[in-house]
């Protein structure tokens, strides 16, 4: 049996995360242990480059099917809250709730345009023209992936088979908290975070009638939402007694609102008891550390007492991680799909796959281990003396806000065996820590004073992520004892609406622990430095080159 502090013995909540490309459910006890875990694909449609769509009923069959595997065999009478998290996708429904096309094929399957989608870029930059007070509240421009240009775009690109009769656009995780409660209330994260909406001042009704959808806002808003609750805070009656029996837990039990995948990521790892690691943040305030959830994309969250205004970095949003505190937002739009794009795109990936299937090896830890044996008697790192990449393959969401920016590769040569794959692949990983530093320099340089950081998501199960990252950053990186700690963040929410904890901080104190922490390698500083300077040039000659072509 177990037992949790001050609590009931026994008490557990499930956690459920809707990443990019699975969904995975966790059962979690009131220390933040996870007791089972299961994952599920699920579907992906790419019509056409750019539109990226998913489907809202496959979503929620995966998310009933893994609930119902970490539940087995558990007296169920234990389980006393659900929470979601989900990737920040926009889901769209008719008024009777069913799901509307968001393509033109009308395929109402795919009712889901995903956060990666590019498609509103004509939309997004009309709206950044704009100049409107709200943008200041994300880094100054807003970002194509957000839903305001989404919404746009459906309006202009889709009016008869879906805009017309739409009657309720949800982001992801407030539609799966939906769906268990019936109840169509936001989370303050997302709306606050992906939807213009401000925790103190609501809707701004100028700014939707200025881009051009004033349609919203009839109704009070009834279409994206007019009831807005805190992430944790229980919604209605709890789980219906339909939804239940879909996902196999017992009905009534509190379900929270929701969070971001990222944002539950960092309730999951930031307010973790550092104490006796000697680390720079023991004794300091929460706010020098930095959370980075690292999986398709990476996310880095710091939060701070007072509003920090940082160019090309999402937010000050308040309260939209950690209640009573502004978060502000980083990002790299693709950084665990870059890296699968890389390897799998090079023509040495088939000997790769196969050398690694021969040696029960994911292929992430055969290329680690190619690496150390051919790095000799130097560091790992420097194998990418004259191989650099800009990472941008997919645009740059901070700091730079540009979503025209391309990837660059310098340094290629005639080698196509799986040396060059290997190094690639390295260079790559460090180009991703580089964008991490520079999101670090920003958000310092508008005000935040960053320390430490937080490390968690699918990559953050590669230790050479985890080293480049604290090599090329200069920080140490803690990593959670628990490696799903996305899950543990939704749990937390499951935890808090079920009334054990008497808040999110509580909880977040309580629910996350500290494993491994990685240590950056200071002797290798002056190498990174360098390394950094041919990074910055790069994004500069890229300007240049697209000035040449621009010209007349
Ligand atoms: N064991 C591992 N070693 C190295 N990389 C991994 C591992 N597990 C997952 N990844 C990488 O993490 C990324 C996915 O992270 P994840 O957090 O699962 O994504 P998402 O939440 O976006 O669905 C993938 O790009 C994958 O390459
Ligand atoms: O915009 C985001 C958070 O605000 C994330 O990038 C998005 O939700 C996708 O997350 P992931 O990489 O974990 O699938």
């Amino acid at each position: 049996t177990m037992s949790g502090g001050d609590q009931e013995p026994g008490h557990c909540y499930v956690g459920i995360d809707v990443g990019t490309g699975s969904v995975r459910a966790a059962l979690v006890d009131q220390r933040g242990i996870v007791l089972a875990f299961a994952e599920q694909p699920i579907k992906k449609w790419e019509p056409q480059f750019n539109h990226h769509e998913q489907s809202s009923e496959d979503i929620w069959a995966a998310c009933c099917l893994v609930t119902k595997k970490v539940v087995q065999g558990i007296d169920v009478h234990r389980i006393r809250g659900l929470g979601f998290d989900a990737t920040c996708s926009l889901v769209v429904l008719d008024k009777q709730f069913h799901p509307l096309p968001v393509n033109h094929e009308g395929d109402s399957y795919r009712n889901v345009i995903m956060w990666l989608d590019h498609r509103a870029v004509s939309q997004v930059q009309r709206i950044n023209k704009t100049k409107h007070g709200v943008l200041q509240y994300v880094g100054g421009v807003m970002s194509v992936e957000m839903q305001a240009p989404k919404l746009l775009w459906l309006k202009e690109n889709l009016r008869e088979t879906c805009w017309d009769k739409a009657g309720h656009f949800f982001d992801l995780p407030d539609f799966l908290s939906w769906k268990a409660t019936g109840v169509t209330a936001r989370s303050l994260c997302s709306l606050v975070c992906k939807w213009t909406y401000s925790a103190e001042k609501g809707w701004d009704d100028s700014f939707w009638k200025m881009i051009g959808l004033d349609d919203l806002i009839g109704d009070n808003y009834s279409k994206i939402g007019n009831l807005v609750l805190p992430p944790g805070t229980s919604l209605g009656s709890g789980l219906t007694p339909e939804a239940a029996k879909e996902l196999g837990l017992p009905s009534g039990i509190a379900v929270a609102a929701s969070l971001i995948d990222a944002h539950a990521g960092g309730l999951g790892v930031i307010g973790a008891d550092v104490r006796g690691h000697g680390l720079v943040c023991e004794g300091q305030p929460v706010t020098s550390r930095l959370a980075v959830i690292c999986g398709t994309s990476s996310c880095h969250m710091g939060i701070s007492k007072d509003p920090i205004f940082v160019p090309g970095v999402w937010g000050p949003y308040f309260s939209a991680m950690v209640p009573g505190f502004w978060l502000n937002e980083g990002g790299q739009s693709v950084t665990g799909k870059l890296i699968d794009h890389m390897v799998q795109g090079h023509a040495a990936f088939p000997e790769l796959q196969a050398k690694a299937t021969a040696r029960c090896q994911s292929i992430y830890a055969y290329l680690n281990n190619h690496l150390d044996l051919i790095k000799k008697a130097q560091p790992v790192g420097f194998l990418t003396v004259d191989l650099h990449v800009w990472p941008d393959f997919h645009g740059n969401r901070s700091p730079l806000a540009d979503l025209t920016l391309k990837g660059m590769v310098t340094g290629l040569t005639l080698s196509q065996d799986l040396d060059d794959l290997a190094i690639l692949y390295l260079a790559t990983v460090q180009a991703i820590a580089f964008g991490t530093r520079s999101i670090i320099e920003a958000m310092q340089a508008a005000g935040h004073s960053l320390s430490t950081l937080f490390l968690c998501g699918g990559l953050s199960k590669n230790p050479l992520f985890v080293q480049m990252h604290a090599d090329i950053t200069g920080m140490p990186v803690v990593l959670s004892q628990e490696v799903e700690s996305v899950l543990v963040g939704a749990a937390i929410l499951g935890a808090c609406a079920s009334g054990d904890f008497t808040s999110v901080q509580e909880a977040m104190a309580r629910m996350s622990q500290v494993g491994k922490i990685v240590f950056p390698r200071q002797e290798d500083k002056k190498y990174y430095d360098k390394k950094y300077q041919v990074f910055l040039k790069m994004v500069e000659h890229q300007r240049e080159y697209s000035a040449i072509m621009n010209g007349n």
